[in-house]
């Protein structure tokens, strides 16, 4: 998804953010006639939208828009796909990556799409967790495939630059549906992504 120019953002939408952002940088003490902050509440209201650009996408029917019949049906893996989310408890950064599979059942998908489904369900307010199911769970609606695997590692900068200060941690979630259940193809998945090529 391409980034929108100014005047491809709803107007009035644009409008209401950027006065926001204007209150918020006056209470927490700055001169908002400042040069450097003039457009500032415009810049961060058009910043936003973007990061919740999100909730204006179908993530099916993207999925739906490359569909191929093949009969291809080992497992099929596209891993380390960047991630950049918002936590919704204190609409702060937490981003990695997600590590996606799926075994077909007479359907593949077009592998660019996988990512992009990532990307709208990431530009929302979100936890971790919920991202994760929503991402297998369009994945396991639109292709019926034997089975899909989804695993997200994450910093939370909510966790890192405020509250418990924590640099290092890393959360990691997953969501299995169909064949990913039996434990032999959820190993070989876990040990794919986790193999570095060389
Ligand atoms: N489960 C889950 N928790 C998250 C996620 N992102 C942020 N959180 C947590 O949401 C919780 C909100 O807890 P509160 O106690 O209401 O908020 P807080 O007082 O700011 O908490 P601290 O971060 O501990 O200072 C915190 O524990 C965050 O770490 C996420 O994706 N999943
Ligand atoms: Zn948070």
């Amino acid at each position: 998804m391409p980034y929108k120019k100014f005047e491809e953002y709803n107007i009035k939408v644009t409008e209401d953010i950027k006065d926001k952002y204007h209150s918020i940088i006056e209470s927490i003490g700055e001169d908002i006639d400042r040069e450097g902050l003039l457009k500032t509440p415009e810049r961060a209201s058009k910043a936003m939208q973007f990061l919740t650009s999100g909730y204006g996408m179908d993530a099916e029917e993207v999925l739906k828009s490359a569909l191929f019949n093949e009969d291809y049906s080992e497992m099929v893996i596209v891993k380390d796909i960047e991630l950049y989310s918002l936590c919704e408890h204190h609409i702060l950064p937490f981003f990695g990556k997600a590590h996606i599979a799926y075994i077909p059942n007479g359907k593949i998908v077009g592998l660019s799409k996988l990512p992009r489904v990532v990307d709208i369900f990431s530009r929302r307010l979100q936890v971790q967790e919920r991202l994760t199911d929503q991402i297998v769970n369009a994945i396991n609606n639109v292709l019926r495939p034997q089975g899909v695997a989804v695993v997200i590692e994450a910093s939370h900068m909510c966790m890192m630059m405020r509250g418990v200060q924590k640099q290092n941690s890393v959360t990691t979630t997953s969501a299995f549906r169909g064949t990913f259940k039996n434990n032999e193809t959820r190993n070989e998945f876990l040990k794919l992504i986790s193999a570095k090529l060389s």
